[in-house]
């Protein structure tokens, strides 16, 4: 959070993007003027209060007849109770505000999120910004912007007492209030953005280094280089803690600086007052409105040096919310079509970036209702991207993809995604229990279609032994990457798409259980549309079409027995396959 972020006119957009994504909400402005209200007036009523008090005992001190003292004493009390009750009500209401602004602004980033991104928004850094950065929009609020109003308001009070009760005071006043509440905050702003700016890489190297410990613990164990790593972790830990000391001694120095300040002008006030004449009472009540005016302003350094993190997060929510999906709904979309699908893909061009070569360069197939195609090629061909064309996960450069003769562009991503899916190229087991895992592709399926996908998937032997309801591990780690694989095609055999596509699902698999995966999943995918990519040959010979792309264009297509007597990649990745397996045989 503490990155470089100079508060220029730059800085101040998301600052004005972020208010205005408070302010916007529906009944919003009426919470927000009620919270700065209430903020306002407890801090005046605890100026009231001392401002009364010094009244009271100094004018006491003068034994004047009790009714002289009445409206004092009524006004102690009022300013007592009023303060408790006015901070009680600006806690909650602030909070209120604070929380309903922090829910839509977290709301409007899942919104955000929801339609296909682009990559490099993704894992721990995006989760920074959901859980960390949507924090920023309630400290705006409640550490920044209230007290800011409450404080400013204070002060123009304190100093119409004094201005009143002695000019001179309300000049000295004026000058103390505008160095604690403007020059020092504005200091302390300028030193979180040099030592954020310091700050933000040690803290990111230290990250680094305890997550290749904790990752990579294994290998650093395997080739005894954990005291090496570990070093390297303790250096990057002593610098940031270094680096977190400096600035948390220009922070001590800052706020230090502001009380200093309130005593030399609650001392110069009263100096003066008493060289001028001013009487007794009007001195204890012009060196007491002095130190309380002091009250609120205070904070603000701490608060201004916030607002540098504030400003940082709330620039990353409006990059991620600025980000335009990868692929758009069209305004009014056609209706889904109704299976059987035939899906028909036209000279695709796809590119992940501008100026970049495309990943797929006038790519042409077609998959008829209970077609099985298996695409195949060289690592980086393109295969999984015309995965992701046909999911509408990435949008094409140009050449058509249709379904049942309409144009995907024309349909919601959704529908198509609802149509057109399977089994991706890295399957994700969520912390539940193994039903709940399955359930996620089927939430209405009852225990027997679950029994029958597991069944299909030839894992009701693991089933039987880890039980339904036993919770899987974070990362599958309590799941071998065979059982992953199979679980995942259980939930793609339960979510039943009319076009099932299937991503590697033996990548990364021992040759044994590779086989029998493939084996069992030609076995399972007989008869329903298919879209297999692979880079194991064996079983082909059941598929009806075999595509191959290299460099993101077709170089070879056809059936395996044709593929296999001709030259070329196919014919040299079957020999190949054929005399690594032969002897495992
Ligand atoms: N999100 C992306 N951003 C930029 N380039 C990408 C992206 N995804 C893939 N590419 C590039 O597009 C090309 C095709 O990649 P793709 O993943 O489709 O190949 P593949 O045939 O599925 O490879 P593999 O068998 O290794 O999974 C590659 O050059 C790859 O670097």
């Amino acid at each position: 959070m503490n990155q470089r972020e100079p508060i220029d006119g730059a800085t101040r957009e998301p600052v004005r993007d972020g208010l205005r994504s408070l302010i916007d909400l529906a009944g919003m402005h009426r919470r927000l003027l009620l919270a700065g209200l209430l903020a306002t007036a407890a801090d005046l009523a605890s100026l009231g209060l001392i401002a009364a008090s010094a009244y009271l005992i100094t004018r006491a001190a003068e034994q004047p007849p009790l009714t002289a003292l009445s409206i004092a004493i009524v006004g102690v009390r009022a300013f007592a109770t009023g303060r408790g009750v006015f901070r009680y009500g600006e806690r909650l209401a602030g909070h209120d505000v604070a929380l309903r602004a922090q829910a839509t602004t977290r709301e409007r980033l899942y919104q955000a999120l929801i339609p296909a991104r682009p990559p490099g928004q993704r894992g721990a850094d995006l989760l920074t910004r959901m859980v960390d950065d949507t924090d920023a929009v309630q400290d705006l609020l409640v550490r920044v912007l209230l007290p800011g109003v409450a404080a400013a308001v204070t002060g123009v009070a304190a100093i119409a007492i004094a201005a009143f009760l002695y000019p001179v005071a309300a000049v000295v006043l004026l000058a103390g209030l505008a160095v604690a509440g403007i020059l020092l905050p504005g200091l302390a702003t300028a030193a979180a953005t040099r030592w954020s700016a310091r700050i933000a890489p040690a803290r990111a190297e230290l990250a680094a280094r305890v997550a290749d410990l904790v990752h990579g613990a294994a290998d650093l164990a395997a080739y005894g280089a954990n005291p090496g790593a570990l070093a390297a972790a303790r250096a990057a830990d002593a610098r940031l803690a270094r680096l977190e000391r400096g600035q948390w001694w220009i922070n001590a120095t800052t706020s230090g600086a502001g009380m200093l300040v309130q005593g030399l002008t609650v001392v110069l006030v009263t100096l003066l007052a008493q060289a001028a004449g001013v009487d007794r009472v009007a001195t204890a009540v012009l060196a007491l409105s002095a130190l309380v005016a002091f009250e609120p302003v205070l904070p603000l350094s701490a608060a201004a040096e916030r607002l540098t993190g504030i400003v940082a997060a709330l620039r990353r929510l409006r990059e991620v919310r600025a980000t335009p999906p990868a692929v758009t709904a069209p305004a009014s979309p056609a209706p889904p079509p109704e299976p059987p699908l035939t899906v028909e893909v036209r000279d695709l061009v796809v590119r992940h970036a501008p100026g970049r070569a495309p990943a797929l360069d006038g790519v042409s197939l077609t998959l008829t209702p209970g077609k099985r195609v298996a695409l195949v090629g060289p690592s980086g061909a393109g295969k999984s991207t015309l995965l992701a064309a046909l999911m509408r996960l990435v949008d094409h450069e140009s050449g058509r993809i249709l379904i049942n003769g309409i144009d995907v562009r024309d349909l919601d991503p959704e529908d198509v995604r609802a149509r057109i899916t399977g089994l991706t190229q890295d399957p994700y087991v969520f912390r539940a229990t193994l039903r709940d895992n399955l359930r996620l592709a089927g939430p209405e399926a009852g225990d027997e279609e679950l029994a029958e996908a597991v069944r299909r998937a030839r894992l009701e032997e693991w089933v039987a032994r880890t039980g339904w309801d036993t919770e899987l591990g974070e990362d599958a780690r309590t799941v071998s990457g065979g059982q992953l694989q199979r679980l995942a095609l259980a939930r793609a055999l339960l979510y039943n798409p009319p076009v099932l596509l299937l991503d590697e699902p033996a990548e990364a698999l021992d040759e044994v259980t590779a086989d029998a995966l493939m084996a069992d999943l030609l076995d399972v995918t007989h008869g329903r549309t298919t879209l297999l990519v692979t880079h194991r040959l064996r079983g082909l010979d059941q598929v009806d079409e075999i595509v191959v792309l290299e460099h993101g264009r077709v170089i070879q297509r056809g059936r395996h027995e044709d593929l296999v007597a001709t030259p070329g990649y196919y014919r040299d990745l079957w020999r190949a396959e054929e005399l690594t397996s032969r002897p495992a045989r």
